[in-house]
């Protein structure tokens, strides 16, 4: 099995989504926890070509990486999103997942530990979580799919957030925030204890998600969550 972050760590990851092998050297270098492969110019969750995220699983150094996946239709779709990019060098990968769907035809990677990735416009929450550790994901995040400007709290409340996270303790799964976040959600958002904090847009120049990652910002982000101690409360 392929390590994964601490479901439960002291503080907050800093996920930073790159484009490219550059990108990743970049944010990796500038203090990314994480380093997740994803194309920013094709929405929210974007796939990159196998051979990208293989050069972006290279310099990550020694760093975790990530992929994700797609935004497959079902759970047959999500198997073959999942199968492409296995043998990256990845350390786990993201797919989107609607709350509620069946399983059944879901064929996870052996030795590839997946997260769910939950969109914060269909409204979920941590009664969500248990039938994603019985379908076999390592985790769960929650996202927002239109990049539009809103945020991830212009959908989500903070309790409901600190509802998720708790669940995904509860469960032993590792918990992801993300959703057009700013530098300036970092307290309220990393003191809810989730496993990491997701970031694209948020870290570009002009806050434009298909812009070039910015190294001081990325600094700057790993720096705040470092001085936030999460508060574990109960699921
Ligand atoms: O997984 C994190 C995402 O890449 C977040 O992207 P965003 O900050 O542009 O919404």
């Amino acid at each position: 099995m392929n390590p994964v972050p601490d479901p439960s760590p002291s503080r907050a990851r800093l996920l930073v989504s790159v484009r490219d092998a550059a990108e990743a050297a970049l944010a990796r270098d500038a203090g990314a926890d994480l380093i997740d492969a994803k194309d920013p110019d094709r929405g929210a969750l974007g796939a990159l070509p196998a051979a990208t995220v293989r050069a972006i699983a290279a310099a990550a150094g020694g760093r975790l990486a990530s992929a994700v996946a797609g935004e497959p239709l079902d759970a047959a779709e999500a198997s073959s999103c999942l199968a492409a990019l296995a043998g990256t060098g990845v350390h786990y990968l993201k797919i989107a997942w609607a709350p509620g769907r069946d399983p059944a035809s879901l064929s996870l990677p052996a030795g590839l530990p997946v997260i769910a990735v939950l969109f914060a416009e269909d409204g979920p929450d941590g009664a969500d979580v248990p039938a994603l550790a019985a379908a076999g994901f390592c985790g769960a995040m929650i996202d927002t799919r239109g990049k539009d400007g809103r945020r991830l709290t212009d959908h989500l409340t903070l309790p409901r957030l600190a509802g998720f996270a708790a669940s995904c303790r509860a469960e032993g799964l590792l918990s992801g925030l993300a959703g057009s976040l700013s530098l300036d959600d970092i307290p309220a958002l990393a003191a809810l204890g989730p496993g990491y904090l997701g970031f694209r847009g948020g870290l570009c120049a002009r806050s434009d998600r298909t812009s070039r990652l910015d190294p001081q910002r990325i600094a700057e982000a790993a720096r705040r969550l470092a001085a936030v101690t999460p508060r574990f409360e109960a699921a």
